[in-house]
């Protein structure tokens, strides 16, 4: 009875790669018995930990993109860096997105919440590149993936509240606690939290060591 707790921001690429392995992984390991997603602000995180975003360093931001290339060719994830990436991750308050899916999560049991997240990110990083941090678009995608429109119009009304946004600054906070710089992060829930979770993408097999399991993870589909 493991849970699992995945901090993620839409704008993060490494962490749209992070949300598929680890939905592909809930199958075969029986022990993530929660998969919890928690929306985090990645600017605030770099922030906090004086980190600058990669996205800023054009020998990093170079690196980053032939990386995902080939780390979604491995994992066969559709994905496509959206042209304007290196604008939208430093300039554009992205915001929205993680305040639109803050409040909508008290709303969703956990399957549908994850399955929105991934629509979202499929929405950003998949061609057409889709405006996920207007909130026509959110709303647009959150009813055709079947949420109903009212409990959709309630997250809209309620995202921009402070107390949601307390909410996402709380979650922010909480990953950067743990010591992260970052994301995507991963944490497996212990008594002893600080040591039990890995940042990126490429760290399913310590995940699985942190939960206990013996199956290795199944990096493909
Ligand atoms: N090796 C990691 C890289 C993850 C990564 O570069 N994440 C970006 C955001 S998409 C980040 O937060 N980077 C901070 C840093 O590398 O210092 C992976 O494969 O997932």
């Amino acid at each position: 009875m493991t849970i699992v707790e995945f901090f993620f921001d839409i704008r993060s690429p490494f962490s749209m790669v992070q949300h598929e392995l680890l939905i592909r992984q809930q199958k075969h390991w029986k022990s993530m018995t929660e998969l919890r997603m928690t929306p985090v602000l990645i600017r605030n995180l770099f922030v906090a930990s004086g980190n600058p975003s990669p996205a800023l360093n054009p020998t990093k931001l170079a690196y980053l993109a032939r990386d995902l290339e080939m780390v979604t060719a491995y994992h066969k994830i559709e994905y496509t860096l959206p042209k304007d990436f290196r604008k939208i991750a430093t300039e554009l308050p992205m915001e929205n997105t993680q305040l639109f899916l803050t409040a909508i999560k008290n709303h969703l049991d956990e399957a549908t919440f994850n399955r929105l997240v991934g629509v979202i990110f499929r929405g950003y990083f998949q061609e057409p590149p889709k405006h996920v941090w207007d909130v026509d678009v959110l709303k647009q995608l959150a009813i055709q993936d079947g949420i109903a429109p009212d409990v959709v119009e309630k997250a809209i009304n309620a995202m921009k509240s402070d107390e949601n946004r307390a909410q996402l600054q709380q979650n922010t906070d909480n990953c950067a606690q743990l010591g992260a710089f970052g994301l995507p992060v991963t944490l497996v829930h212990s008594d002893n939290n600080k040591n039990s979770w890995v940042f990126g993408s490429d760290r399913m097999h310590i995940v699985g060591q942190l939960l206990g399991e013996k199956e290795p993870p199944i990096l493909r589909p």
